[in-house]
């Protein structure tokens, strides 16, 4: 013992062996007494031995403690309870006699000297040191009943053999496993006791509550009752074994993830030695692939030893790795040797080689996925032509077109349609021959197979297609020109054989194709590199699917496009697309019918008929949608005010913010940058204000907004209206307006900026335009040349000679000093109000028209139209018409040579339409400095 307690680790590691011994007892005794678990740990530990069972002659021979054990076929020293059924302390003994009958010794057992004594309870009482109270009663239970009942001859063998021959690792672990069955048996026998007083009182209780057949009857039936009273209202379940298989399988792999199993945990070499294998809990031992050793326990005996271990798991095994074979079955030699068990006893150790199932499907995963995969096409592939799309693979040649259903999709009517009412009238013949087409087929009329809709983005293309499924009411099938190309080339045409397909299948219904220039664009004379040939061999599907229609098919194509210009020939002619309807821009009345659509969306109290016309005539030039977005936007911006209901103020922020983008507050402006900017505007402002044809300003402003926007000038196009025609005059006034910045900026400071380019831009271009398009100059004269963006060959070749192109420079350079001076002369004479007007705008940063009539007077030009009406004259009665004298108003630069006398205002040859459109390409109503 004094060696024992030498040795600080052995001392620990017994300790916890007794600790263990203890804890086990408590969890034992709180077992029902019904599982005698020691039982089943010894017929376990049976198997430990290989030998057949002895006679209880030789049996008892091994335990009288002599040498035998080293026959063959005989237990170890310390081991033999392990080998045989009997056990020391069990009550199984050869003598028959049962532990507690009396005081003397049971057989095998000797009591104890007192020196013996005095040992045993140093050693019980060094592992009583720090433990609980409870256990430590469990333990000097154990001292008492070893005391009492004596002690086993193998015990009292080995305390001799530590007092004389000293300590050793194996009589340290030989004498901790004796003492700790001793305690473990004597909450056995407890138990055992325990269990004996339950059965005897058990079959009384057991009478005394069974109940009678009768009432058994009663309570069968009541519990019936309820059962159906409970199931009552609750569905049918129908039992399907491919639910069921899934839910199982999914159930399971839930279970195994919230619980995860473990059968198997790794142990060092000495937790094995220790743990189990000192204590004969080891079943047998297998050497997988030569570097990992499984562990395999008697079950029983380790569920008697260590309840809580998971090693008392069916199944469950540890293992532990080891570097060589011969190294490792050297190390069991040496132990089983210390542990003196007989050769023929030792732990069986067999030896398998194992492929893990991880490298198996690792190895033969790309061929599965491949396989699969191959499948899996074959599948899409069959289903796709089964299906009569022939969708192919990933079914990509399948239509991306949407179906909306008429009945509850679409509920554009043509009065959401605001304005445009020749396209509408256009389409309604579509609507009718959906609608009632006998009427068409009796009088022999083929309708027309499609209709072309083109117009600059956001004037309602798509709206107005919608409205006439709508109002049509049948099935509507949209689809983007972008959406038939993809990388893959066939995909393109075979998704138009399906759109049509599926169309075909709906009749009557719509086709819209929106941006049909994705794919409809003109077919290339000679293809360089054949790049487009996928998007050619979509048009040509087109075409043909529409050739294709039976005259009797109702089905509609109609098409979207920004670009007309560019289609393909082919697609515009009869039987294709043979409506061509253009929808422009709107007017004036266009504008305040839109507005009455979009309004309704929102509360405002404002007079209606008054807000949609100031609204409107604030609004040139803006598209359907961007009408739409201005009133949300007022919405917006009244909420963000915290108003009740959205007032005229919103509308102006509104417009305000669509045009010139959101105001840039964190823009850090110098106060002289600030100046230039002020006196810039300010120009702008004065040559508006006092240019008989300029457009009347409405605001400016010198505060930046979106990107690079340092202030702004806002006017309404002159005449209030919307403009058709510009004459000359109207032009060189703007010219000069458009000027009036950098001229204000030469007249009041030392150097000019660069703020003035955009201004130049315009004024080039229009200038530009009048002498190469519109017959202005009388040096070129009347003739049209084509810029570069109008035809591909003008892109190579300019269509006018070297001298041609040096007579327009010189032409619109004279045009562009024209106006010029006209501005200079204009801005010297009003040096003061610019002044003026300019100091205002550096203190109050915006002005609006009344600011300007506070400041210059009223204007002087009479204001017609529109802009009467809705923002105020200020203007001297002039007589309003059409007719306009060269010469005439003040400030008004005399035309000089060159320019054509009377051009426009009635007299001469008005100027071709497209005037308007590049004027507005050129001159849009807002001006940046
Ligand atoms: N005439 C109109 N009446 C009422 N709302 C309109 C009108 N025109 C356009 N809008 C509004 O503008 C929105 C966009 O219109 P739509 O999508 O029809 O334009 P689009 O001409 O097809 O444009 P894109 O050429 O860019 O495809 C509509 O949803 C609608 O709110």
């Amino acid at each position: 013992m004094t060696t024992l307690l030498r040795r600080p680790q052995n001392v620990a590691r017994a300790s916890r062996q007794l600790v263990e011994a203890a804890a086990l007892s408590r969890t034992l005794a709180r077992r029902p007494a019904s599982i005698p678990r020691p039982l089943y740990a010894y017929a376990r530990s049976r198997q430990y031995a290989t030998q057949p069972e002895k006679p209880d002659g030789e049996q008892n021979e091994a335990n009288s403690g002599k040498k035998v054990d080293k026959a063959p076929g005989s237990a170890a020293k310390g081991m033999e309870h392990l080998y045989s059924q009997s056990s020391p302390m069990s009550g199984n003994q050869p003598g028959g006699k049962k532990p507690g009958d009396d005081d003397s010794p049971l057989a095998g057992m000797s009591k104890l000297s007192a020196q013996e004594e005095k040992a045993l309870e140093d050693v019980f009482a060094l592992v009583k040191k720090g433990m609980p109270t409870s256990m430590a009663d469990d333990i000097d239970k154990a001292l008492t009943r070893i005391k009492k009942e004596g002690m086993p001859q193998e015990l009292r063998e080995t305390i001799k053999e530590c007092t004389d021959e000293g300590m050793s690792p194996a009589r340290a672990a030989k004498l901790w496993r004796l003492t700790t069955q001793m305690a473990r048996h004597t909450v056995e026998s407890e138990i055992k006791e325990k269990q004996k007083a339950a059965e005897s009182e058990g079959p009384k209780q057991q009478t005394s509550e069974a109940p009678g057949p009768g009432s058994k009857e009663e309570g069968g039936k009541k519990k019936g009752s309820r059962t159906e009273e409970m199931f009552k209202g609750v569905p049918e379940i129908k039992f399907d074994l491919s639910n069921f298989l899934v839910s199982a399988f999914v159930a399971y792999l839930l279970y195994r993830l919230v619980v995860p199993t473990e059968n198997s945990r790794e142990i060092t070499w000495q937790e094995f030695r220790n743990t189990f294998f000192d204590k004969g809990l080891v079943e047998k031992l297998i050497v997988v692939n030569g570097n990992r050793v499984r562990v395999y326990l008697h079950r029983e005996s380790v569920a008697g030893m260590y309840p809580d271990s998971p090693a008392a798991q069916p199944g469950f095994y540890y293992y532990f790795s080891i570097g060589s074979v011969e190294a490792f079955e050297r190390r069991v030699d040496e132990a089983q040797n210390e542990l003196d068990i007989p050769s023929n006893e030792r732990i069986p150790i067999s030896y398998h080689e194992e492929g893990s199932w991880f490298n198996t499907i690792l190895a033969f995963g790309p061929t599965l996925l491949f396989i699969g995969a191959i499948f899996y096409l074959s599948r899409r592939a069959a289903g796709g032509a089964g299906g009569g799309g022939g969708g192919g693979i990933f079914g990509m040649g399948k239509s991306r077109a949407k179906k909306f259903n008429h009945e509850t999709d679409i509920k554009v009517k043509f009065a959401d349609v605001a304005g445009m009412d020749e396209a509408k009238m256009e389409i309604m013949e579509f609507v009718s021959f959906l609608k009632e087409p006998g009427v068409y087929q009796k009088l022999g009329a083929k309708i027309p197979r499609g209709a072309i809709l083109s117009g600059p983005p956001g004037t309602g293309k798509t709206l107005l297609a919608k409205a006439t499924a709508g109002e049509s009411g049948v099935p509507f099938f949209s689809v983007s020109g972008s959406e038939f190309v993809e990388m893959f080339v066939g995909v393109g045409p075979s998704r138009v054989r399906d759109l049509f397909a599926n169309a075909r299948k709906n009749t009557p219904c719509i086709i819209f194709i929106d941006e049909i220039d994705a794919i409809g664009k003109a077919r290339a004379k000679q293809s360089f590199g054949g790049g487009n040939d996928e998007r050619e061999s979509t048009l040509n599907q087109i075409l043909t699917e529409m050739d294709g229609f039976n005259t009797a098919e109702q089905v509609v194509v109609l098409a979207g496009t920004n670009r007309a210009d560019v289609l393909d020939k082919a697609l515009m002619r009869p039987g294709r697309f043979d409506r061509h309807i253009s929808i422009e821009r709107p007017t004036m009345e266009g504008r305040k019918q839109i507005f009455a659509v979009h309004l309704k969306k929102i509360v405002t109290h404002e007079d209606l008929e008054y807000l949609q016309g100031r609204i409107a005539s604030l609004t040139p030039g803006f598209s359907g949608a961007d009408i739409a977005n201005v009133v949300n936007e007022a919405a917006l911006v009244a909420a963000r005010d915290k108003a009740d209901s959205v007032k005229m103020i919103h509308f102006e922020r509104a417009i305000e913010r669509v045009i010139g983008g959101l105001e840039n507050k964190t823009l850090v402006i110098t106060p002289e940058e600030k100046k230039t900017i002020a006196y810039h505007e300010a120009g702008h402002a004065i040559c508006g204000w006092y240019f008989k044809y300029a457009d009347p300003l409405l605001k400016v402003s010198i505060i930046p907004r979106g990107s690079g926007v340092l202030g702004y000038a806002q006017y309404l196009p002159a005449g209030g209206g919307d403009l058709v025609l510009m004459n000359v005059k109207q032009m060189m006034d703007r010219m000069a307006m458009t000027l009036g910045g950098r001229v204000s900026e030469e007249l009041h400071f030392d150097t000019v900026t660069s703020g003035a380019s955009d201004d130049f831009n315009k004024v080039t271009r229009t200038a530009t335009s009048m002498v190469t398009k519109w017959g202005m100059s009388a040096k070129i004269g009347y003739i049209y040349y084509p810029d570069s963006s109008e035809s591909q060959e003008t892109q190579l070749h300019k269509p006018f000679s070297e001298s041609t192109a040096q007579a327009i420079d010189a032409e619109v350079k004279r045009i562009v000093d024209e106006a010029y001076i006209q501005c200079k002369q204009l801005l010297q004479e009003k040096n003061k109000e610019v002044i003026l007007v300019a100091e205002e705008l550096l203190s109050k940063e915006v002005l609006d028209r009344n600011d300007l009539v506070r400041i210059l007077g009223p204007r002087q030009w009479e204001e017609r139209g529109e802009f009467a009406k809705y923002f105020g004259g200020g203007g001297a009665a002039q007589p309003a018409g059409p007719e306009v004298k060269p010469g005439e108003g003040e400030g008004e630069a005399a035309p000089q040579g060159g320019l054509p006398p009377v051009l426009g205002g009635g007299e001469g040859p008005a100027p071709a339409p497209t005037m308007y459109k590049a004027w507005e390409e050129a001159g849009r109503a807002w001006k940046r400095l």
